[in-house]
């Protein structure tokens, strides 16, 4: 663990508590909902907000103890905010050069490094004032990847962009830990952005750290909120098995040896790839359906379910409400499946029961990555 992190901090009615341990690689996000805390923990984490009690320690330096604060710049940490925060006066080069100039470290990817993985060669003579969303984005990571920082830290940074440009950045974003041996730490609300992106999950609630750990682990809890948001499902690891060129197809294999049909992907077979399975995309039978159109029928074991599902329903009482999360075991992995309550109640689906569990392989078209 790189980042040890004691912080608390009360204004007015808000109170921020977060004592943790990161990891010093990937891709950590702080997500919750809007007000609980994530930009608060992150400006925090970046040396621009002092908490009164706190302590952050960063490879065994101290950041933050009762005695002393380090600022922003002496931290050495790259941050790039919602808006992107660019000089409106410099070109993108004149941007990047400003932050070239003032490196934290010799070490760190080159200028050309660094413009091909956010895609932004092209765009270097360019007038920052006139470049869309997504294109300031990936501007503000480069110059701040440019300084070489210890740590990048980044603030909600696909906010107010349409699909199109969050899906390409997503694809730019998703190769970074590829390249660079510096943790990330990603505030998001999404949790589509959050699955498709992080390794390790903090999740804030009113400033309080009410979950961490690994994202596989933590998409399927139903003691959590990701469960039930619209686009909750299970992120899995999976390993390339082989192509199906003739269809387009990939198969790939979780480690309880079950197999699912995917769009073709560019992994080589034996390459490990994350998978993201929608909970709204899987229904379930109770015995194996043999005339189906669906080639991703799995065997599998219901685990636990969660008649609170529609959170938004104007009632407290289960009874009432529409919907059902099963949590269902693949050996150690795990899906959720969202159906109707109607359908929990006619299949008088329970825990321990065998069921299959049925996922369109055009579902899963563009929800995996390879991983890193
Ligand atoms: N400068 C400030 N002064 C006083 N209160 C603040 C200040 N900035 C934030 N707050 C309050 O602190 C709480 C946490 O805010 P914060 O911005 O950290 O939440 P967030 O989870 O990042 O929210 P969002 O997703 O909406 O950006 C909120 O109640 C907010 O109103």
């Amino acid at each position: 663990m790189s980042l040890l992190l004691s912080l608390h901090m009360q204004r007015g009615d808000f109170e921020l508590n977060v004592d943790t341990a990161l990891p010093s690689i990937g891709i950590t996000a702080i997500c919750g909902p809007s007000g609980s805390g994530k930009t608060s923990l992150l400006r925090c984490i970046a040396g621009l907000e002092r908490a009164p009690q706190g302590m952050v320690q960063f490879c065994g330096d101290d950041w933050q103890t009762q005695r002393q604060f380090l600022a922003c710049e002496q931290r050495g940490v790259g941050v790039v905010f919602q808006d992107a925060q660019l000089f409106p006066h410099l070109s993108v080069a004149g941007n990047l050069r400003y932050a070239q100039n003032r490196q934290f470290r010799a070490t760190g990817p080159s200028f050309d490094e660094v413009c091909e993985w956010l895609q932004i060669t092209a765009l270097l003579n360019r007038d920052v004032n006139k470049l869309s969303g997504g294109e300031r984005k990936r501007v503000a990571i480069a110059r701040a990847l440019l300084r070489h920082p210890q740590l990048l830290l980044m603030d909600e940074p696909l906010s107010g962009l349409h699909d199109a440009a969050r899906d390409e950045m997503m694809d730019v974003l998703q190769i970074l830990p590829q390249h660079l041996s510096l943790p990330i730490i990603y505030v998001s609300h999404s949790f589509h952005e959050i699955s498709r992106l992080a390794d390790h999950v903090l999740l804030l609630e009113n400033g309080q750290l009410i979950a961490e750990g690994d994202l596989v682990e933590l998409s399927t809890r139903l003691d959590l909120p990701l469960s039930r948001q619209q686009d909750a499902g299970a992120v899995l690891n999976a390993t390339l098995v082989e192509h199906e060129a003739d269809y387009q197809l990939s198969t790939l294999q979780l480690a309880s040896g079950h197999q699912l049909s995917v769009k073709q992907i560019s992994a080589r077979p034996g390459q490990s790839v994350r998978l993201f399975v929608a909970a709204r995309d899987i229904s379930i039978s109770l015995d194996a359906p043999t005339q189906s159109s669906i080639l991703n029928i799995l065997n599998c074991t219901i685990n636990t379910s969660d008649t609170n599902t529609d959170s938004n329903a104007e009632t407290d009482n289960p009874v009432n409400r529409s919907q059902v999360t099963v949590r269902l075991a693949l050996g150690e992995q795990y899906l959720l499946a969202r159906i109707t309550r109607k359908s929990y109640d006619r299949l008088n689906l329970h825990a321990g029961q065998q069921v299959f569990a049925q996922i369109k392989t055009v579902a899963l078209v563009n929800e995996y990555g390879v991983a890193s």
